[in-house]
């Protein structure tokens, strides 16, 4: 049980991407106006960055450090609460792992350690979000103004939906291969998994998300990548069948991810460039992250 919520502990930090508009040498408390930054990602077995894992390893201790901090300041009911965790343990044969329960604790203390001010992510995460406020708050509250009380960044697309089963989130764990559209995916597979996507018997294209998920999230998503508005997208669909459609939406797709496509190809010829990157992010993140981490020790009176 423990090695399974440590592996998940190191698993969860596939990715961190920490923009940072100061100085590597950003002093901890941020008395400017100054962003940053911060979104992490599951990784599920793209793991081809050379040592990645190795990089972040290190953190993942301090990461751990501020968690068990910041678990002290939360109660046991503001965590089972969480639609993550009832959805997920409702799923489990079992009662659910303390891992799977301190996850979203473990998340916050990912974004306040390096006192991120904004956060990219999915509907899926808003209320992860709002647990991170809540500590970063009682935080400030108790030990006085330290922490900024990052915000959440929602694009149009917040949650897209399964092409299976369009009432679920889209997600990289579904166990129907054809419910997800992966970066990575070749033409063909984006063709078959589109023309395969669940709409209803009605041939016509319209947004009604209510009504027609199915058809309405194939719309959203060819909003998303055409850049277009969903009205324009409906109007440029006018007189195709939803079978026709979405083939049309699936080339806008693969369009889209072309470019990205060609990039990934070409970073993952350059393991030189990687393990650059790599070790410069480290190095600047574990900066911060230690910083930051000492104040806090200092200031709950660890040290
Ligand atoms: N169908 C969807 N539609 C729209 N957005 C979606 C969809 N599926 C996923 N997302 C968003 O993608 C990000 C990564 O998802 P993960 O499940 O890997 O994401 C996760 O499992 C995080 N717990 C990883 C994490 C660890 N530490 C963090 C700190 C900050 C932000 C994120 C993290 C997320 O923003 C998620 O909301």
């Amino acid at each position: 049980m423990a090695l399974h919520s440590m592996r998940k502990a190191r698993e969860r930090w596939s990715f961190i991407r920490a923009l940072h508009k100061g100085s590597a040498a950003a002093p901890a408390l941020q008395k400017d106006s100054k962003k940053r930054v911060f979104s992490g990602i599951q990784p599920t077995g793209i793991l081809h960055l050379g040592n990645y894992l190795g990089a972040i390893e290190s953190w993942v201790s301090e990461h751990t450090q501020l968690s068990w901090i910041l678990s002290c300041m939360v109660r046991l009911p503001r965590l089972q609460h969480l639609h993550q965790w009832k959805a997920k343990t409702t799923k489990q044969k079992h009662d659910g792992t303390v891992g799977l329960l301190t996850y979203p604790v473990l998340q916050a203390a990912d974004i306040l350690l390096y006192k991120s001010t904004h956060v990219p992510v999915g509907e899926d995460q808003v209320q992860h979000m709002e647990l991170v406020q809540d500590l970063a708050q009682g935080f400030n509250k108790k030990y006085g103004e330290f922490f900024p009380v990052p915000e959440s960044i929602l694009t149009s697309m917040k949650k897209v939906k399964s092409l299976r089963d369009p009432s679920a989130k889209m997600s990289k764990s579904d166990p129907d291969k054809l419910a997800t559209v992966r970066i990575t995916d070749s033409p063909e597979e984006i063709v078959q998994k589109f023309r395969k996507a669940v709409t209803d018997f009605t041939s016509e294209v319209t947004y009604d998300p209510a009504g027609r998920a199915g058809v309405s999230n194939i719309v959203a998503v060819h909003a998303a990548v055409t850049g277009l508005s969903v009205e324009e997208v409906v109007r440029r669909s006018a007189g195709m069948n939803t079978a026709r459609y979405k083939l049309a939406v699936a080339d806008a797709v693969i369009e889209k991810f072309a470019p990205i496509k060609r990039e990934i190809e070409k970073l993952k010829l350059d393991k030189d460039h990687l393990e650059k990157v790599l070790q410069i992010g480290s190095a600047k993140a574990k900066e911060l992250a230690y910083t930051v981490c000492q104040e806090v020790k200092k200031l709950v009176g660890f040290l």
